[in-house]
C-alpha cells in the first residue's frame, strides 16, 4: 500500500511504481510526494489508477518521441487520491487536501501608509503600491519575499471584513494565511464532504491575485482564518 508519507524517497517510488504498474519509471519524486512518470505506452500511467490513483490526478506533460519510441512524461499527483495508507504515512495525512505552499500571510493594518513604510524603508523589503479590492472590502499592498508574500490589509468601505478584527486588535496584526491549492471546487468538495471545516464562501470569489479564493472559518482550524488559492 502507498501513501503520500511512504513515497519519501525515489527508491520507495520506484518500487511502489514497478510493483503497481509495470511498465513505468519513475523520472523523480517531487518532495510533496508526486511523480514524475514515463512510460513508453500512455495506457501503462493510465494503469495507475487501478493503485487508487485517480486518472483526474494523472496529467500528461509531455509526449517525447526518441530513437523511434514514444515516451510519455506524466506528472501523478497523491493528494487528493483517498487514503492509500496502512500505518506508513510518516507524519502525512492520508486523506490529504493537497495543500501547497503558502501565498501570503495576511497582515490587518490600522495604517496602511505607516505598515507599507516599516516594510520598504526599515526592513528594506520590495513592497507594491497599495490596490483597492472593493469586492473583498480591502485594500491591499504586496510586500515581496524570496520564498513567499506577506499582504498588508486595510478596510475599504464600510462593511469591510477586516474592520472587527481591527476594532479587536487596534495596532493590527496577524489576519489570514493563504495557502495554494491545485483545484480549489475539489478542495472544496472534499471539505463540504468531510463535514469538519466550514467553507465561508458558497461559490469561490476571485482573490487579489485574480485567481479563484474561498476562507475557511478560524473557529474550524485553530482559530486561524486559513484562505485556499487556486494556482
Ligand atoms: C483580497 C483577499 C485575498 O487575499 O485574496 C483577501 O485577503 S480578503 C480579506 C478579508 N476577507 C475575509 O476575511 C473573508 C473571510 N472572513 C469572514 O468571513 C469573516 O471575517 C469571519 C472570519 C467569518 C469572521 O466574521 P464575523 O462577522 O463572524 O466576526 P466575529 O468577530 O464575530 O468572529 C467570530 C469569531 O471568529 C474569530 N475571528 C474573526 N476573524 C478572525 C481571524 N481573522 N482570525 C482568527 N479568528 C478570527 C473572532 O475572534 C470570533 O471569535 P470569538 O467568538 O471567540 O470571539
Amino acid at each position: 500500500m502507498v501513501s503520500r508519507g511512504y513515497l519519501a524517497s525515489l527508491k520507495d517510488a520506484s518500487d511502489w511504481l514497478g510493483f503497481h504498474a509495470k511498465g513505468c519509471t519513475v523520472i523523480t519524486c517531487l518532495p510533496d510526494g508526486t511523480l514524475l512518470c514515463s512510460s513508453t505506452e500512455r495506457f501503462r500511467l493510465i494503469n495507475l489508477m487501478g493503485s487508487k490513483v485517480n486518472q483526474s490526478n494523472i496529467r500528461i506533460l509531455n509526449i517525447l518521441d526518441l530513437f523511434g519510441n514514444v515516451f510519455w512524461i506524466a506528472r501523478v499527483s497523491f493528494g487528493l487520491a483517498e487514503s492509500c495508507g496502512g500505518g506508513e504515512t510518516g507524519g502525512y495525512s492520508t486523506l490529504a487536501l493537497a495543500l501547497g505552499r503558502l501565498n501570503h500571510v495576511a497582515i490587518a493594518t490600522p495604517d496602511l501608509k505607516k505598515a507599507s513604510a516599516v516594510y520598504r524603508d526599515v526592513l528594506g523589503a520590495q513592497v507594491s503600491p497599495p490596490e483597492d479590492l472593493p469586492q473583498h472590502g480591502v485594500t491591499v499592498v504586496f510586500v515581496n519575499l524570496n520564498n513567499t508574500k506577506i499582504e498588508l490589509l486595510h478596510p475599504y468601505g464600510n462593511a469591510s471584513p477586516i474592520q472587527k478584527f481591527l476594532d479587536k486588535n487596534k495596532d493590527g496584526g496577524i489576519h489570514h494565511i493563504c495557502v495554494e491549492v491545485e483545484d480549489i471546487q475539489s478542495a472544496v468538495n472534499h471539505l463540504e464532504q468531510n463535514g469538519s471545516v466550514r467553507v465561508l464562501d458558497r461559490k469561490p470569489k476571485i482573490g487579489a491575485h485574480g485567481k479563484p479564493v474561498v476562507f475557511l472559518h478560524p473557529k474550524d482550524c485553530g482559530g486561524v482564518l486559513i484562505e485556499l488559492e487556486q494556482v
